[in-house]
């Protein structure tokens, strides 16, 4: 059995990638591999097979894993509704709201399920490698840790920092990760990973050698900035956009960047399509302009609905559906669109709301979640179930009226058959250039997984690291001043 943890020295130093070339690459080499994290916050979540709620990123790693996705990869999704506020998922279901402070009396309670959902990994796994969160020397946290140190600790896993050299201030980030854990912390410390480098590669190298010496920890490997490597979009929302300048060779796509955006990982199938260009917005002009508008899924329907009316957007909405020109609302955005929204069990705060009025949809929030994969690529996360309440015709998962569709279906144009159906539509409407067919977003995303798996490959000393990975941390010596007292 063999274990790995890793870990960043900030958010989005690339663990997510890192961990899911390392399942790619271990599974190539014939490797029971699963991915894990204890943690994750995200709005982007993907539905198991069997009905459980995971973060995406932990799902993609288990695609390419090879393993069938499941609860234990990421027994705990915090959610975001507000600043101070998140939905918490335990064990793939919902288990209730959490504030920034109540967080810390909860947390024993979800490291417990975190730590026993890691064991039952491990039990059926050869290696399980964990991703951290943020970093692992985040000193206010340490003591409820159990994302990253705690976690480490629990497991006796060998832990490696990655960090993103393309910020600059690499090698101090990477020694004060380590010299500001206590002891115990940093003997399961055991080395580095440089991530995002470009540029002269024996310029680095003496900054390698230094750092090696400084703390006396190897660094595995230096991999490339790969910016094409694009996985399904995590967190940042700078991710799937792809902007070409607005050509009229291409079909142009507003995608609304609401305040709480969820699951927007619908647009990367939009994106893939080299005749779209896609980008987020909130700006009514672009709305008004774009040969397409797609509303995304909402974590806060109600929320994102006042914000949308607030910014001028609802009557942009509003004037190109008078128009006839395309729209998409997906899951929140689809529940928007339509008329009445009512919350009797105050999922988002109570209430009975108006939506834009533009199709005949009626909402109501149920108490329970619906978590579904009603097909093949589609899939189902939400409160809000939306009934068809007048003349309309049909649309997988939703309903369409004019040139206006909505689904409370996330996934539906991961189906290569029908994106390529619809986008044939819009393009006819709007004179831009019809996708060509030949694009496989399953085919796309294999590609890239196997060519992230060539990178570690590649640019990673994967025999040292196979051997931290079977035998554990090996001796790295203490580097003061270790974790500081608390004042
Ligand atoms: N995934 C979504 O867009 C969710 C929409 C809405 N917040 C609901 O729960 O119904």
């Amino acid at each position: 059995m063999g274990s790995l943890l890793i870990a960043g020295t900030t958010s989005d130093a690339g663990k997510t990638t890192v961990v899911t070339g390392l399942c790619r690459w271990l599974a190539r080499q014939g490797v029971r591999v699963a991915p894990y994290k204890a943690q994750n916050m995200s709005n982007n979540s993907m539905v198991c097979a069997d009905g459980a709620e995971i973060g995406r990123a932990q799902w993609i790693q288990a695609v390419a894993a090879g393993a069938e996705p499941e609860a234990a990869m990421n027994p705990v999704l915090l959610k975001p509704g507000s600043d101070r506020r998140s939905h918490v998922v335990l064990m793939g279901e919902p288990w209730g709201e959490l504030t920034a402070r109540g967080f810390l009396t909860e947390r024993a309670e979800l490291a417990k399920a975190a730590f026993a959902a890691y064991d039952d990994l491990a039990s059926r796994y050869d290696v399980v490698i964990s991703e951290g969160a943020g970093s692992p020397t985040e000193i206010n946290l340490r003591q409820s840790d159990y994302v990253n140190m705690g976690l480490a600790q629990h497991i006796q896993a060998p832990v490696v920092v990655v960090g993103d050299i393309d910020r600059g201030g690499v090698f101090a980030s990477m020694f004060g990760t380590v010299a500001l854990l206590d002891a115990a912390d940093q003997a399961l410390i055991s080395g580095f990973l440089v991530n995002k480098f470009r540029g002269d590669a024996s310029l680095l190298q003496p900054g390698i050698d230094m750092l090696t010496s400084a703390t006396g920890r190897p660094t595995y490997g230096v991999l490339p900035w790969l910016p094409e490597l694009w996985l399904d979009s995590e967190d940042a929302l700078d991710v799937p956009v792809r902007r070409t300048s607005g050509s009229a060779e291409v079909l142009s796509i507003a995608v609304v960047r609401f305040p709480r955006i969820s699951n927007f990982t619908d647009l990367d199938a939009l994106a893939v399509e080299p005749t779209n260009s896609v980008f987020f917005t909130t700006s009514p002009a672009e709305v008004r302009d774009a040969d397409l508008l797609v509303l995304p899924g909402s974590r806060a329907t109600v929320s994102d609905l006042e914000w949308l009316r607030s910014m001028g957007l609802a009557e942009a909405v509003a004037g190109r559906v008078a128009a006839g020109r395309p729209v998409l609302g997906i899951c929140g955005g689809y529940q928007l669109l339509g008329g009445a929204i009512s919350d009797p069990h105050g999922v988002e705060g109570g209430g009975e709301h108006t939506g834009l009025g533009l199709l005949p949809v009626a909402t109501v929030f149920a108490a329970e979640k619906v978590l579904a994969r009603p097909a093949r690529t589609a899939y189902e996360i939400h409160h809000g179930v939306a009934t068809v309440v007048g003349e309309a015709a049909e649309f997988p998962g939703g309903c369409r009226v004019g040139n206006t569709w909505g689904t409370i279906w996330h996934g539906l144009l991961d189906d290569d058959a029908r994106r390529h159906a619809f986008l044939t539509e819009v393009a006819e409407l709007t004179g831009k250039p019809a996708p060509d067919g030949t694009v496989s977003f399953a085919a796309l995303r294999e590609s890239r997984l196997d060519r992230l798996a060539d990178a570690i490959d590649e640019y990673v000393d994967t025999a040292a690291l196979m051997k931290l990975i079977e035998h554990g941390p090996t001796a790295s010596p203490f580097i003061p001043p270790g974790a500081p007292k608390t004042v």
